[in-house]
């Protein structure tokens, strides 16, 4: 919807005509609920929560930790089942998803089916950092119990996801003009009825979608609903297309010198479909020129950066990926181990160069030279083998074989170069695991350059390109999606090698990682968030980027976790084994938990036989915050947030500030970042500490770190903003503690008094 935002800067309002005599209500569905159970349930837009907000804690929402009554999710389920009756086309998945979003707190990256979701807009990334599916979602997904869009193509499925996201994006826009078409209230419309009508005005109004499309709608609303309501459907999508035709499509009235701040705040927020409180927030904050570009920048189509494992050269991997047709540069503010990407990111999502850590367990053993062996029986049948070696390929140097083993389920088993010589073929074939089909052998070829052939039987005979790209089968694991500005975040965190660093909310892993490439496997890195079932897969992650020797995980609220070093080091200081005792269970407690989570759980296992530190070097706080900063990518989490929210986020982020400044040593290195745009969060959180803490301060980025001096504000924070410098929102703060001081930072125990109580 470009043209809308373009023009509901510039446009005064257009003239909007009396509303015309509606059908009457529609009836409701014919099986609906009793009356009883017909409330509406809270919609995030109209009104506010009607009860009061549980305590935040950070971790993910329980499905119907918001209080959704049962009624209203027996109604849900109602239409739910109602759409997954009719024959699914992009508009019935499409409404389905929207459903799931708006009602049920579903998040527009995930419920295209990602990771791996076939578009741009379901790009798995930090931007989902904050959250991960509900239970609900969760099982449903597990139990293949998402019945829409089976039968869609993966073309059918993009155009779904991007009419989600789009649509996310724009509802209040859309809403307004519905209504002011309508003369009714969104509100009072049925759930699926309102979805319906967005997705109908998005396409007439973003794409242009010819009039006749209209009936494909109402015919949607006929089936889902009833005649009403596709008689409600018709009347509204007719109006919009007349008005439009007209050039009298309802814009909301663009701001000028008298208007109030309050109202200057709505018409931007309606107008660039953003909540109000949000808006009024950033004018105050940055102003109406950067609060108009930042708004800009939310409504456009993402893009996306990928980390490089160390050993790659961003250079060359652009160029290989040109022969994909992904446009790709190395990044601008780390180009030595990053790279934008401009385009196509689904294409390199499925080239495997990213393994999102969320499927399948993924073992690639590259075999070069005279030592390699064709697993894939079928293709060895089928002579691809000769027909590999006669393409000159391999000894061309231009391409590698590659032999991978992709296990489903928790076993697996590690074949690396030498290990193959010494017959664990026949060790893998032996385990049974291929057989029991819990382990698949995949045979796929690396090609450098623009050359590339596939070994794989299907896509070998089709010679395809897509194949390959649609396949994923060749995943290296060496690329990770990560915006530049959390890569920034970890420079200016600058771990070195043989330091021992806490990532004290650490899930789902991004600046872990990236922090133990930079401290190129020496030192140790602990990584503890509250979630523990992310933190499984930011283990497997880790073992897979072969960084499992140096970093170990905890499944603790930090709240709770630096009470208890901060006692155990004062109970060894006297001699006490009290507390000592207490974290090598804790310890034991958190091995047996990786163990049952199967092998790959022990490559992150080496460090976790060695006792934590009680204090560490450095200390990364990458506290739970509102997200504003990542608005782009998070399409409906603008619809989410709610100013308490943010209220609330900050009280946490307070706490968890003074739980982390006391593990940091003397001389040590604290680091606070968010990924929100809210000075509540940022600045003020950072004025709080400092008053509290008078043994840290504020140390700007030095030189060696690399930040560039533009991403710097006059305070010395990181300030990364989306409008000014292309990448996500970001903010940290390197707070030095200083060396003379030998006791914790001392105020922890007020920030968190049931914690300390809870340790007697
Ligand atoms: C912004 S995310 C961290 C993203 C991560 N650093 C990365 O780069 O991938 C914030 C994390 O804080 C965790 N968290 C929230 N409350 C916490 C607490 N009280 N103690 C520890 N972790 C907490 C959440 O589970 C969430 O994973």
């Amino acid at each position: 919807m470009q043209h809308v935002a373009q023009i509901a800067w510039h446009r005064a309002a257009a003239p909007c005509t009396a509303p015309p005599r509606l059908p009457p209500p529609p009836r409701r569905l014919l099986a609906a609920p009793p009356a009883s159970r017909r409330t509406k349930w809270p919609n995030r837009f109209y009104p506010r929560r009607q009860q009061p907000l549980p305590e935040f804690t950070g971790e993910a929402e329980e499905e119907g930790a918001w209080g959704q009554p049962e009624e209203k999710r027996d109604e849900m389920q109602l239409w739910m089942d109602r759409l997954a009756s009719v024959q699914p086309t992009e508009r019935s998945v499409a409404v389905a998803q929207l459903l799931r979003i708006e009602e049920e707190g579903a998040f527009a990256g995930l419920v295209g089916g990602s990771p791996g979701a076939d578009t741009d807009e379901a790009v798995p990334s930090e931007a989902e950092a904050e959250e991960e599916p509900s239970p609900g979602q969760q099982r449903r997904r597990q139990e293949g119990d998402e019945p829409w869009g089976r039968g869609l193509d993966p073309r059918n499925k993009r155009a779904v996801t991007d009419l989600v996201a789009s649509v996310t994006r724009w509802r209040r826009r859309l809403d307004y003009i519905i209504e002011a078409c309508s003369g009714r209230r969104m509100a009072d419309l049925d759930a699926p009825l309102r979805q319906i009508l967005r997705v109908g005005a998005l396409e007439l109004i973003e794409k242009q979608a010819p009039s006749h499309s209209v009936n494909e709608h109402v015919e949607l609303a006929k089936q889902v609903m009833h005649k009403g309501s596709a008689g409600v459907a018709n009347f509204v999508l007719r109006e919009i297309v007349r008005r439009q035709e007209a050039g009298t499509l309802p814009q909301p009235p663009a701001p000028t010198k008298g208007t109030s701040p309050e109202e200057a705040a709505e018409a931007l927020a309606v107008g660039a479909s953003h909540p109000t409180w949000l808006v009024a927030g950033w004018l105050q904050q940055y102003g109406p020129k950067a609060t108009m570009e930042l708004l800009r920048w939310n409504n456009r189509k993402p893009h996306y950066a990928v980390r490089l494992a160390p050993e790659l050269d961003p250079a060359a991997v652009c160029q290989r990926l040109e022969g994909m047709r992904v446009m790709a540069q190395p990044s601008h503010y780390l180009p030595r181990e990053f790279i934008t990407v401009q385009n196509n990111m689904q294409a390199l999502l499925s080239s495997g160069l990213i393994s999102s850590g969320k499927g399948q367990v993924q073992v690639s053993v590259i075999v070069i030279g005279s030592h390699w062996k064709l697993l894939n029986d079928a293709a060895w049948r089928e002579g691809s083998r000769e027909a590999l070696l006669s393409s000159g390929l391999i000894s061309s140097g231009k391409g590698q074989v590659q032999v991978s083993v992709i296990v489903i389920g928790s076993h697996w088993k590690l074949l690396n170069d030498a290990a193959w010589r010494e017959g664990s073929r026949e060790a893998l074939l032996a385990s049974g695991l291929i057989s029991s089909g819990k382990g698949q052998v995949q045979v796929s070829v690396i090609v450098i350059g623009s050359h590339w052939k596939l070994l794989n039987d299907a896509a070998w005979r089709e010679g395809s390109r897509q194949a390959l790209l649609a396949s994923g089968l060749i995943s290296s694991g060496k690329g990770q999606v990560q915006d530049e500005a959390a890569g920034l975040v970890v420079a200016l965190l600058d771990p070195q090698p043989g330091e021992d660093l806490l990532d004290a909310c650490a899930a789902p892993g991004g600046k872990t990682l990236f922090s133990a490439a930079r401290m190129q496997g020496q030192g140790s890195i602990l990584a503890l968030d509250i979630g523990r079932s992310r933190l499984a897969a930011l283990r497997g992650m880790a073992a897979r980027q072969q960084h499992g020797a140096m970093v170990s995980t905890h499944a603790a609220d930090l709240r709770d976790f630096a009470p208890m070093l901060a006692q155990r080091r004062r109970q060894s200081a006297v001699g006490g084994e009290d507390a000592q005792q207490e974290v090598q269970e804790a310890q034991q407690g958190e091995r047996e938990a990786a163990e049952a989570h199967g092998s790959a759980d022990d490559q992150a296992g080496d460090s976790r036989s060695k006792p934590w530190p009680t204090q560490f070097d450095r200390v990364l706080l990458d506290a739970p915050c509102s997200g504003t900063g990542v608005l782009a990518k998070r399409a409906d989490l603008r619809w989410r947030r709610t100013p308490e929210e943010v209220e609330q986020m900050a009280g946490l982020q307070g706490q968890l500030l003074a739980a982390a400044a006391s593990v940091v040593k003397p001389g040590g290195l604290l680091v606070y970042s968010t990924c929100s745009l809210e000075a509540v969060e940022n600045q003020q959180q950072v004025s709080a500490f400092l008053a509290n803490h008078p043994d840290f301060s504020v140390e700007p980025p030095p030189a060696e770190t690399g930040i560039p001096p533009k991403c710097v504000s006059p305070e010395g924070y990181l300030l990364m903003l989306p409008h000014v410098h292309g990448t996500d929102g970001a903010f940290a703060v390197r707070l030095r503690r200083r060396g003379d001081s030998d006791g914790g930072s001392g105020s922890v125990a007020g920030c968190h008094s049931h914690a300390l109580q809870g340790q007697g």
